[in-house]
Parts: structure tokens; C-alpha cells; sequence
């Protein structure tokens, strides 16, 4: 991925740059129906891994991997939307600077709109992700609510709220 942070990190952040993100995603039974955690003694699955794995890794590899992550004020937003707009959808746009710690909360509610489509068959308990070898933010429980920033648009409005592939509003 590419991203800068131009917020009052350093010259060196504001540069655009990129990492080589490696995101984890710890899940758990979902909370539709706690009973339906017993394992049926035949199947024995809760879910299968391909069908658990599967929406979410689409999302990761079509929207995610290579995508420029900028600042909803950030300038080159309208520099991609008057030069290049048929590459605006390889954008993540986010309140405020596109940082680890703000990817993971974005991250963990986009997930957990995708498991509520999903029937909440799994929950999430824990998202993490390594920027750099020595740079990981790791959010555990399933609530991003305490971590997200203040927005003034309603929820279906923001697109990690969403269980849709959008990645900006
Ligand atoms: N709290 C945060 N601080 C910083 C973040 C962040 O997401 N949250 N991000 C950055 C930049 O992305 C920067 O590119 C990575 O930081 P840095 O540690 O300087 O990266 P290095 O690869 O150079 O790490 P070294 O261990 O120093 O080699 C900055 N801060």
C-alpha cells in the first residue's frame, strides 16, 4: 500500500511512501446464537474456512493491496479526481490521516459489517496490522467505536461502516 500522513508527523511522513502490510484477523463464534458454537458432531464446522476467509480476502486483494491511503483533506484527493479519475476507486479515504492505528479501527468495523451480512455466524475478536517490522497496532474485542474519529455524516455514510467493497464515500 501507499499512503502519506500529512498531519504533523514529520516531512519524512508526508512524503508519499509505502509498506508492505501484513494484516491479521482473529475470529470467534458469532454472537447471532451463542448455541450454534456447539460443533453438530458431524460437519463440525462452525463455518468453512473457504466461506469465512473468502468476502473478507476479496476485499483485502481488490481494495486494499496497492491502494493509496489519503486524508479526506489531503490535496492530491482532487489532483486524482481532475487527472485520473478512473483510478479513484484504488483510493482509501480516511478522516484524518491514514494511520496504522486508524486502519485497524476502519478495518474491524468494515469487518464487522461484513460478518453481520454474513448472518454473524463469526465475530471478530481481535484485528492487527504490522506496518513495518517494528511498527504493529492490534485492537482486540470487536468494537473499533472507542478508537474511531468523530464524524458528522451518518453511518451508512461512512464506507467502513458499509459491507460493501467501498474503500471511500
Ligand atoms: N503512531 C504512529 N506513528 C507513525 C505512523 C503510524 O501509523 N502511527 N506511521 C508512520 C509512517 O508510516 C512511517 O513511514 C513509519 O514509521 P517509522 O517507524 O519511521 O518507519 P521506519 O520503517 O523508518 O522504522 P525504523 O524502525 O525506524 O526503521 C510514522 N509514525
Amino acid at each position: 500500500m501507499g499512503h502519506r500522513l500529512i498531519a504533523g508527523c514529520s516531512d519524512r511522513c508526508a512524503i508519499p511512501h509505502g509498506h508492505n502490510e501484513y494484516i491479521s484477523v482473529t475470529l470467534g463464534a458469532g454472537p447471532a446464537n451463542p448455541q450454534a458454537a456447539r460443533l453438530d458432531g458431524q460437519a463440525n464446522m462452525l463455518l468453512p474456512f473457504a466461506e469465512a476467509k473468502g468476502r473478507w480476502h476479496h476485499f483485502i486483494d481488490t481494495r486494499m493491496d496497492h491502494a493509496f491511503q489519503l486524508g479526506e483533506k489531503d490535496p492530491l484527493l482532487q489532483w486524482f479526481a481532475q487527472n485520473e479519475p478512473s483510478r479513484l476507486d484504488r483510493l482509501v479515504v480516511t478522516p484524518g490521516d491514514p494511520t496504522t492505528e486508524l486502519l485497524a479501527a476502519l478495518l474491524m468495523a468494515k469487518l464487522n459489517a461484513i460478518l453481520k451480512a454474513q448472518g454473524d455466524r463469526l465475530t471478530v475478536r481481535a484485528l492487527e496490522i504490522r506496518e513495518t517490522p517494528t511498527n504493529t497496532v492490534r485492537l482486540v474485542g470487536s468494537d473499533p467505536a472507542p478508537y474511531l474519529p468523530a464524524v458528522t455524516r451518518p453511518p451508512e455514510a461512512c464506507w467502513w461502516h458499509r459491507a460493501d467493497d467501498s474503500t471511500r464515500d
